[in-house]
């Protein structure tokens, strides 16, 4: 009532009594919402009915992320005097170590540094969590750019097969399977009944754009925004970190309040990025997929895609950062001709067809060179700063800081490809030998037929 939630939503109102009969649950519900209180609510319950620590882990694919649920649990959980613990990659891992040791109740954390202390401390356990939280669910089992599954494996291992396990995404349908291999208690599993697998408040657009001009449409789009709109805030996601920081820098050219995120800042920068962003400090965020999932800023009223995602799940996430608890919103994804079938595909999954958005050419036109020009001038200016081998540089940082020996680290991702790759041939093998013996088996058994029927020829002309 505090916090102005009167009534569950339909996620809460199906997922909170069966976590509270101690059930295992999945909850598919659209972006926005409402699926973390689905799951901080009956485990702040069941630790108000005996309180000890570590009593829930939650595991989350990116820090922002973690640090959000991590908010949610301390307002939903003040009146418990709830102790947490945030525990993500680029951070002082001493410090979280020892916060670890003081067993707080609640711990939020990203699986690569979970993974870590893990394996080197042995100053905190996880073997008596009665709740096992996977937010982002099949985030975490996939195989994506960052690939959890090892780290994953580690946790796994480490926390009791007696938990509750609770699953929540906005796309859990395709791992399912895997999930099941996770939250393996008969779990309770539950879908918005929706086909639709967006929001009704949102406005789905797309604006087909040859690929040279596309980003005199994307400075004409927020030029139009801020022109007609008092309270406005955008976010715009890109496909490349490189890509993230030309754009916010071509904006900034063009006098427009914004800011970058994306994995290759430092983790200060990127915290410092969106908190200025929530507070309304920059109206733009121009984002990669690190800020596709989870993020909840009721401010954003637009998102545009200044690229097509590839995937139509990313697609459903990406735009679910507008259009949060019944707020209405806009997506304008930008198309190019070479993008036209990722826009079909992202419809089939999304069940319902983009509208077009349409723009006057002409404003675009009259900007089109000036955009060229300081786009290009951007890209100089990124280049002389050695973005591409800093990338090199933070990610051997970010290795050792993590504590994995970056050359070691390069072997082992060799081995293991070259051990996919003999695997890959042996499959081939096999399947090779397979067919070879069933042509063989069919050969004999037409040399059968014909003999048995040459066999058979003599006596019928008797
Ligand atoms: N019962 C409720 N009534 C009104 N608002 C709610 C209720 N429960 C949650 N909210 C609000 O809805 C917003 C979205 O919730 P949340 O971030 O949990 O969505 P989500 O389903 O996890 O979305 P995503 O799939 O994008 O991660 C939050 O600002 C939250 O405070």
């Amino acid at each position: 009532e505090q916090l102005g939630l009167t009534r569950p939503t339909p996620v809460q109102e199906a997922c909170i009594p069966p976590a509270l009969q101690g059930r295992d649950c999945m909850g598919c519900a659209k972006t926005g919402s409402g699926k973390t209180a689905a799951f901080v609510l009956p485990i702040l319950q069941k630790l108000s009915e005996d309180p000890y620590g570590i009593f829930c882990l939650v595991l989350t694919p990116t820090r922002e992320l973690a640090y959000q649920i991590a908010e949610q649990f301390r307002v939903l959980g003040k009146p418990l005097g709830l102790k947490d613990c945030i525990i993500v990659g680029g951070m002082d891992m001493v410090a979280q170590a020892l916060e670890l040791s003081r067993k707080p109740h609640v711990v939020i954390a990203t699986p690569g540094r979970l993974a870590d202390h893990l394996r080197s401390s042995s100053t905190f356990s996880l073997q008596k969590i009665k709740f096992l939280v996977l937010d982002e669910a099949d985030r975490l089992l996939e195989q994506g750019c960052t690939d959890f599954t090892h780290d994953l494996e580690v946790i796994l291992a480490a926390v009791p097969t007696n938990r509750q396990t609770l699953l929540f995404s906005a796309t859990l349908t395709d791992t399912l399977t895997e999930l099941k291999q996770i939250a393996m208690n008969k779990p309770f599993f539950w879908e918005s009944p929706s086909e639709v697998r967006t929001v009704e408040e949102l406005d789905q657009r797309y604006l087909l754009v040859p690929e040279k001009v596309k980003d005199a449409y994307l400075v004409h789009l927020v030029q139009t925004y801020q022109d007609e709109h008092e309270d406005w805030s955008i976010i715009i996601f890109t496909n490349t970190c490189k890509n993230c920081q030309v754009l916010n820098m071509m904006l900034k050219k063009f006098n427009f309040p914004s800011v970058a995120l994306h994995s290759m800042m430092k983790q200060k920068q990127r915290f410092a990025a969106l908190a200025k962003f929530k507070s309304s400090v920059y109206k733009i965020l121009i984002a990669t997929d690190v800020a596709a999932r989870g993020l909840d800023i009721p401010t954003v009223q637009v998102v545009i895609n200044h690229n097509t995602p590839g995937l139509p799940k990313i697609y459903i996430h990406r735009v679910g950062r507008t259009a949060r608890a019944g707020r209405h919103g806009v997506a304008i994804t930008l198309v190019t001709q070479y993008d036209i079938h990722l826009v079909h595909a992202i419809e089939e999954q999304i069940k319902m067809k983009l509208q077009e958005f349409s723009v006057e050419e002409q404003s675009v036109l009259n900007i089109l060179t000036q955009v060229n020009v300081v786009r290009r001038e951007c890209e100089i200016r990124l280049e002389a700063t050695d973005f591409d081998e800093k990338k090199e540089i933070n990610k051997r940082k970010q290795m050792i800081l993590e504590g994995k020996d970056p050359d070691l680290e390069k072997q082992r991702k060799a081995e293991l490809a070259k051990i996919r790759k003999k695997n890959g041939e042996f499959r081939s093998r096999v399947q090779q030998t397979l067919q070879e013996k069933k042509q063989l088996q069919l050969r004999r058994k037409l040399q059968k037929k014909m003999r048995r029927k040459q066999k058979q020829q003599p006596v019928a002309a008797k």
